[in-house]
């Protein structure tokens, strides 16, 4: 619903240069060699405008959680499809170039596939009354982001077998026991979650507009 943005509109929907987040996110997976389809779990509200947005993409209603959505949408991807991509709308500058690294990673035989970018801050751990209990040590640490892509069949168990709701589709693999894979991920792949975010996309749009077709 796009709280943390705020203005009223779910998130995909909102525009982003005079297009909506998730019109940029779909042209960029588009331009990705491997990808054959898309499917969007769309705003249950919302779907007609979806197709009519992106008419060559799947379009189903999505769920109450990330989770519910991505469910939603596995469920109407075809058998004969081998390798699926999760990507968040909100990270509408993805670079085709990353879509395709994350494919090529599945290919190469991973169970789990993520973007990763390593943490610029100091990280400390705070108890309820916000005083610090530690600093982290964040030379291990990563920032995650999407696509994330898996052998569709595993994703599916993953589904299938969830029990509590995650952040991210990789949680659930690495819930399987498999090992989830990092490649580079892409300062232009940021999350659109606060208002400052689009004010930044809005800055990369112009800075890294894709090539003329
Ligand atoms: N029920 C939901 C909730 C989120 N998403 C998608 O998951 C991605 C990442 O979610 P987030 O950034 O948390 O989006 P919102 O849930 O819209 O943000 P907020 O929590 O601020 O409302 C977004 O592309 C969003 O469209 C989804 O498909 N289904
Ligand atoms: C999937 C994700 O984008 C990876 O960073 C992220 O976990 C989504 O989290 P949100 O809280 O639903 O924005």
């Amino acid at each position: 619903m796009g709280l943390r943005l705020g203005g009223g509109t779910p998130k995909a929907l909102r525009e982003l240069a005079g297009e909506p987040l998730l019109v940029h996110a779909c042209r960029r997976l588009a331009l990705a060699p491997s990808v054959a389809m898309i499917v969007i779990a769309a705003p249950p509200g919302d779907v007609d405008a979806v197709r009519a947005l992106v008419p060559g993409a799947v379009v189903v209603p999505g769920g109450a959680t990330r989770q519910q959505s991505v469910a939603a949408a596995l469920a109407a991807v075809p058998e004969s499809i081998e390798v699926v991509l999760v990507h968040d709308a909100a990270r509408a500058l993805t670079p085709p170039e990353l879509v395709e690294a994350v494919a090529a990673a599945v290919r190469s035989g991973a169970a789990a596939v993520v973007p990763a970018l390593p943490v610029v801050d100091t990280i400390k751990r705070v108890d309820a009354g916000e005083h610090v209990l530690e600093t982290v040590d964040r030379a291990p640490l990563r920032v995650i982001q999407t696509p994330q892509g898996f052998p569709r069949d595993t994703l599916v168990r993953a589904h299938a077998e969830a029990v509590d709701e995650h952040t991210d589709d990789a949680g659930m693999v690495e819930r399987l026991g498999h090992k989830v894979h990092c490649v580079p991920g892409s300062d232009l792949a940021l999350k659109i979650t606060r208002p400052l975010d689009l004010l930044i996309a809005e800055s990369l749009l112009s800075a890294h507009p894709l090539p003329a077709s």
